[in-house]
């Protein structure tokens, strides 16, 4: 017996909506989909009209689907922003240089000026270079930490100040759990935040923070998207791992179990008079910090000077430690306020990269 969409009740029902267990037909299942984001980004107020969004572009499926999404969303309902992909690469042989690859091919097909930022450029170093030193373990502290700022400071170049990220439901569920398994409460408050708010410089925001990761790989799949599947070679995140697998059989058992464990995160309060992290700025290099240096100044001296656990680890460090120079003619994060600087005297040179250019 044929099926027909729970939705239209005309066309065939061809999936089972993961989020809700419906069965429905491809258009409707778009139109769902898309329409969702819509509403968590007018209901959030996300955006106004004449805003400059740079879309952090991995080329992996989130992303692409984000750029997708953005795109269709805007022209549908004349949001009038100006849209830019912004990418990252961290250096890494054999898996970023491909997925670029694809991020340019989405510069093409979407039409959307795209500006590459490099690790190599920023920091001196690559992850290849950064996981010989420091094998596969820590790796990702590295590349969190650096990919975070990388971001900032790409947005600062174009002179824009506000970055989307494709971290879905999944994600932030995720996120919720390993923060209560550590405890870590300041990060717990901040991370179902659709928003981050004055934390950093660059504003930014998560409008798949509803969107679950399943629905996002149906979409790509059936929109024939252009994207990158392959994993990370440095690893995941091992304890991201276990927490992802637990999520996942969650899911298995109770599809509303993602989004319960978001409103959980939500709900929590933190209780009065506990110690709170309060922010400074970098006094090397003017990034957002909560300590004197911050944590990528941190990083990049233990790499510098031969030490890269530190940062990592609590015992070879010091305060006095931690502001000792770095070896002479060794790199250092250019401050923040150089490249605010370059940006407010060359301004043309970032509102240029509005027509669809290819200068990377
Ligand atoms: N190299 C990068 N350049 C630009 N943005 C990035 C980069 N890596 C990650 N991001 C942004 O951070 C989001 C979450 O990154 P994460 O590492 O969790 O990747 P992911 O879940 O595989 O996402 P995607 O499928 O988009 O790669 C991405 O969707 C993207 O918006």
């Amino acid at each position: 017996m044929v099926k027909y969409c729970a939705i239209c009740e005309k066309d065939k029902a061809v999936l089972r909506r993961p989020k809700t267990g419906q069965q429905i037909c491809k258009s409707c299942f778009y139109f769902v989909f898309e329409t969702e984001i819509h509403h968590t980004i007018v209901d959030n107020k996300l955006f106004k009209r004449g805003d400059r969004i740079a879309i952090g572009a991995s080329g992996g499926k989130d992303s692409t689907v984000l750029a997708h999404v953005l795109k269709t969303l805007n022209e549908r309902y004349d949001y009038g922003l100006e849209l830019y992909l912004l990418s990252v690469d961290e250096g890494i042989t054999g898996y970023r240089d491909d997925s670029l690859e694809t991020v340019k091919r989405n510069q093409q097909q979407y039409e959307l000026p795209l500006k590459i930022v490099s690790y190599s450029d920023l920091y001196g170093w690559t992850m290849d270079e950064i996981v010989k030193e420091v094998g596969l373990k820590n790796n990702c502290t590295f590349c969190g930490v650096f990919r975070r700022q990388a971001l900032d400071r790409g947005c600062v170049m174009l002179g824009i100040d506000h970055v989307v990220t494709g971290h879905n439901a999944d994600d932030i569920a995720e996120t919720v759990l390993m923060n209560i398994l550590r405890g870590d409460i300041a990060r717990l408050g901040r991370c179902t935040e659709i928003v981050t708010k004055g934390d950093t410089m660059v504003r930014r925001s998560k409008p798949f923070k509803y969107t679950y990761e399943k629905e996002i790989v149906m979409y790509a799949y059936f929109k024939k998207l252009d994207y990158f599947s392959t994993e990370c070679i440095y690893s995941p995140n091992a304890y991201r791992g276990y927490a992802r697998t637990f999520l996942k059989d969650l899911e298995a058992i109770r599809p509303s179990a993602i989004i319960d464990i978001i409103h959980s995160g939500e709900a929590f309060e933190i209780k009065s008079g506990v110690k709170m992290p309060t922010q400074q700025t970098c006094t090397r290099c003017g990034y957002i910090s909560s300590n004197e240096l911050c944590k990528a100044c941190v990083l990049l001296e233990g790499l510098n000077r031969g030490l890269p656990r530190l940062g990592i680890t609590r015992e070879q460090r010091t305060r006095n430690d931690e502001a000792k120079e770095t070896k002479k003619g060794v790199t250092k994060i250019q401050h923040f306020s150089e490249i605010q600087r370059a940006e407010a005297t060359a301004p043309s040179a970032a509102r240029a990269l509005k027509k669809v250019d290819l200068s990377y």
